[in-house]
């Protein structure tokens, strides 16, 4: 008797808990994206907006209100190319995945243009390639296969971004349908700037409800 009591207490107290793996190149905003996140679901806490770029990882949880009611286990970690090999590590028991763009650093030109081999011929475009192929590693991956993903198309806040439809067009949709895109999985890509905390809450809100579409397939940890 009383173990069936211990349970119900248990299950009755105990909320659900979920992993997001925060990805992406250097400078592309994944800390600031932590230290929103932390701000945004705390009543008391100020974001700490100076970052440094992460050599290692960084780890929060936040605690979702109702009608949420879970909690979300955020991991940073960092995207400098001598890191990105790390990263694999978190595959497994990650939930889904955030892949931040920083919209500044992709080309200033029509990126769906610079998709084309014409297109690229003199033109300044950032690290476009370099974003490409970091995401379609993500994506190739075994141990990530069919986690959602979330592409933040980040620093809109900046006159000098591309705009999300353009990167959506230009660049996540061709990764994706492209042959190193993996198997068909849920995905969104939606604008923020993670300095001003725009676009955040509806970020978690396509988290929230695509971990929970796919618990069955990963489950979440009861805490
Ligand atoms: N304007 C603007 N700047 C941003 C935004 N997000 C991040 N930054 C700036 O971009 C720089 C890099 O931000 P970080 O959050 O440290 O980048 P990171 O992705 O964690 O980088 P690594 O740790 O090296 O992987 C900092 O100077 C941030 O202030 C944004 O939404 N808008
Ligand atoms: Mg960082």
């Amino acid at each position: 008797m009383y173990h069936l009591f211990k349970s119900i207490y248990l299950h009755a107290t105990s909320k659900e808990e979920y992993s997001i793996l925060l990805l992406g190149l250097d400078n592309a905003g994944k800390t600031t994206l932590l230290e929103q996140l932390k701000a945004t679901y705390s009543s008391t806490l100020h974001p700490n907006l100076k970052t440094v770029p992460t050599v290692g990882q960084n780890v929060a949880t936040v605690e979702l209100p109702a009608p949420h009611s879970l909690y979300l286990k955020i991991w940073d970690v960092g995207g400098q190319h001598s890191l990105r090999g790390l990263w694999q590590s978190y595959y497994s028991s990650c939930h889904a995945i955030v892949f931040v763009i920083d919209s500044t650093d992709i080309g200033d030109a029509d990126i769906v243009t610079l998709s084309t081999d014409e297109g690229r011929l003199g033109e300044e475009h950032g690290r476009l390639d370099e974003c490409r192929a970091v995401l379609e590693g993500v994506l190739q991956s075994e141990q990530a296969e069919g986690v959602p993903v979330l592409v933040l198309a980040n620093k809109q806040d900046r006159e000098d971004c591309v705009e999300v439809v353009r990167i959506k067009e230009g660049l996540v949709r061709k990764v994706f349908e492209g042959e190193k895109g993996g198997n068909v999985r849920d995905s969104r890509v939606l604008p923020c700037s993670a300095l001003t905390g725009t676009g955040v809450q509806e970020a978690v809100e396509w988290l929230c409800s695509r971990v929970k579409w796919n618990k069955e397939a990963r489950p979440p940890v009861m805490r």
